[in-house]
């Protein structure tokens, strides 16, 4: 590994006082362009189109999107709305949004709110580097993993989530193989996972979603890890599209399963799996790749992009707050309750 890991310098989204300055993750990797919002709406807009993405970057995009509208003088009631509207599955989202709502509601002003979301940012990073710790402690030395979608620096405010305990356990030698699954349809796997661990200089192949399945059978990987939209309070998870299969495979394979989200994705409210709203996607972003359409004019697609894996099937779920092992409801209630 790369002695001076580029992962400490991937900020994909940056605050500048007036604006927001965002690594358009659309175009990754062959192109790094930034784009500013300096309005809530922009940012809206961003996290709609995946421009920003992942479950704790869209809590601290929306975040600074409440700054742009308080400092601009703008109404925050509608702002703090459509925000909440722009994607419905990581609660992220919302957390954030009820975090900044209660320090409006306490009579906080544009600076105020500024420093709640840096704060916010913050937090994030310094609970994904505890995070790499406690996950990589389980993980014995010389292993290879597999992992799904992006939960690196991209998806957070740096370091990441599964790919914060990848980075801590390769540095650890840990772990010496990472298999990334390319994550159809939108490729977050293939496009920004890979694009991350390859600046990292860390040892990654990439392979088809499909061929998952077939790499636990012959005794590739040790652990399957995976980050989180949603934690329900049963310890349902709900992650990118893929992830229930990979959960099952793995059960029947003995490979472990290993979720890793910070606090902010915990959902306490939700009794169970079955309550996460999955978001559903255009069937376009299914029926082309890279812009390029590759299925005949009139077919349709149904397109969810996240799916629920049973708590049953978790080995381990690994937060700020410390690793829960075979996570049930009272598991989950001792430490979220
Ligand atoms: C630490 S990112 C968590 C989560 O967010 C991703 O979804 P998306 O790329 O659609 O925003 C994916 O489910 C990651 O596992």
């Amino acid at each position: 590994m790369n002695a001076n890991a580029s992962h400490d310098t991937i900020r994909a989204v940056q605050w500048h006082g007036d604006r927001l300055a965002l690594l358009d993750q659309r175009r990754l990797p062959g192109e790094e362009i930034w784009f500013d919002c300096r309005t809530a709406d922009e940012v809206t807009d961003a996290i709609r189109v995946l421009a920003v993405r992942g479950a704790p970057a869209i809590g601290i995009a929306a975040a600074w999107g409440v700054v742009l509208a308080a400092k601009s003088g703008v109404p925050l009631e509608p702002i703090l709305a459509t925000l909440r509207a722009a994607r419905p599955t990581a609660v992220n989202l919302m957390w954030a949004l009820d975090r900044m709502r209660s320090r409006i509601d306490a009579g906080a002003d544009a600076d105020a709110l500024e420093r709640e979301a840096q704060a916010i940012q913050d937090e994030d990073l310094a609970a994904n580097r505890l995070m790499g710790e406690l996950g990589a402690a389980l993980i014995e030395p010389g292993s290879h993993v597999l992992t799904h979608c992006n939960t690196g620096s991209l998806a957070t405010a740096g370091y990441g989530t599964a790919l914060g305990v990848i980075r801590a356990g390769v540095e650890a030698g840990r772990i010496t193989q990472v298999y990334a699954g390319e994550t159809r349809p939108w490729l977050q796997g293939a496009r920004l996972t890979m694009w991350e661990l390859v600046r990292d200089g860390i040892p990654a192949k990439l392979v088809a979603d499909s061929a998952a399945s077939h790499l636990m059978k012959h005794g590739e990987v040790k652990w399957v890890i995976v980050g989180a939209d949603r934690i329900a309070a049963n310890g349902d998870t709900a992650n990118k599209i893929g992830t229930y299969q990979l959960a099952i495979a793995a059960r029947h394979h003995g490979v472990k399963f290993m979720v890793v989200a910070p606090s902010t994705t915990v959902d306490m409210a939700t009794a169970n799996g079955d309550d996460i709203e999955i978001e559903l996607r255009e069937a376009t972003e299914l029926l082309s790749i890279g812009g390029k359409r590759t299925v005949i004019d009139g077919a349709d697609a149904w397109n969810p992009v996240f799916d629920v894996t049973p708590a049953d099937l978790i080995d381990a779920i690994v937060t700020e707050r410390g690793v829960i092992l075979r996570p049930d409801e009272s598991q989950m209630q001792a430490v979220f309750g």
